[in-house]
């Protein structure tokens, strides 16, 4: 790749983004790569138990729904507070136990901070979620009473069309102007992958996105056809792995949209540990976007507490 002269992040001085043209992926790769990762077992059985733990540590426990209700989202955040039964933590010897966040729509803000009163980050997904079509005053406006009303990291969509028609210029003041807009909070910027296509696009717009000063590229909004893959994953983790070695900025990495078993969250956990190394692996650099992932996280969990495995490794790098 060619790594773009007089590059800056988050500013506003005049790029020249031409270069982002050049980027290719190689699919096969990409795909042959994916069905290794499916076939072979990196995590060791008796590691698995801390593999769970830090998902859970890592994931934005999310509810997304049109039917969401402030009822719905304080029963979220006390689960987000303590996602694991007592019984279950001191079986597995967890003294305490949170989620990296919650998620919700800007509407469920407030219930949200009335149960966590600051005692773990609020995700809000603004700017128009999920498909991003209001004016850009609107969305800028959006940004602004979500931080006011007391979301600490912001999920952005970004506008598809600037992608499939390869407007960068258009993408990178989009994003420089949703970063400026969100002030002190992190800002998520979701690709919707499977709208832009191409791993090609893909690549492309975890550049442009990363350089316009997203704190996170994150997959999917969970309500494309297709979400958070593990090609997808590793275009974007090597991404990440590229800017990091050329301007020294960690991005996190959040997969998001059809995350619901505890083996595809091991499958993203392994795509950290071995694209990104250890690093990455805590909630500051890696979320995983899930609305049931939980339950499964909680019934694997279960299995192996009677199967007398512990998390005795927790601590342990997984
Ligand atoms: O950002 C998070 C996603 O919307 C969650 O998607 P999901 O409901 O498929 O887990």
């Amino acid at each position: 790749m060619t790594q773009p002269l007089d590059f800056k992040r988050n500013t506003a001085a005049p790029l020249d983004l031409g270069w982002v043209n050049s980027i290719k992926v190689n699919r096969n790769a990409a795909d042959r790569r994916a069905a290794s990762l499916a076939n072979r077992r990196t995590v060791k059985k008796e590691y698995q138990a801390a593999w769970l733990i830090r998902a859970v540590e890592c994931m934005d426990l999310t509810t997304l729904g049109g039917d969401d209700t402030p009822g719905r989202v304080e029963r979220l955040c006390m689960k987000a507070m303590r996602p694991l039964r007592t019984d279950l933590m001191q079986a597995l010897g967890i003294d305490s136990l949170t989620t990296g966040a919650v998620c919700v729509y800007h509407e469920m803000i407030t219930p949200a901070v009335k149960v966590l009163q600051g005692r773990l980050p609020i995700a809000a997904v603004s700017t128009a979620f999920p498909a991003g079509l209001s004016s850009l005053e609107t969305k800028l406006r959006e940004i602004e009473l979500s931080v006011a009303a007391g979301a600490t990291e912001i999920d952005i969509v970004i506008t598809r069309q600037h992608v499939l028609t390869g407007n960068w210029q258009a993408l990178y003041d989009e994003m420089l102007a949703y970063r400026q807009a969100c002030g002190e909070a992190h800002v998520k910027a979701i690709l919707a992958t499977g709208d832009i296509v191409t791993l090609d696009n893909v690549a492309k717009a975890s550049w442009v996105c990363m350089m316009a000063g997203a704190d996170f590229i994150k997959t999917s909004t969970g309500k494309e056809g297709v979400n958070a893959t593990i090609p997808v994953s590793l275009v974007m983790t090597r991404a990440i792995r590229e800017y990091y070695e050329q301007t020294g900025f960690q991005v996190g990495y959040k997969p998001a949209g059809g995350v619901s078993t505890a083996k595809s969250a091991l499958q993203y956990l392994t795509v950290m540990k071995e694209e990104l190394g250890n690093d990455w692996l805590q909630p500051h650099l890696f979320r995983i976007g899930a609305s049931s992932l939980m339950t499964d996280i909680e019934r694997q969990l279960e299995h192996y507490v009677t199967g007398n495995y512990s998390a005795a490794h927790r601590h342990a790098q997984p």
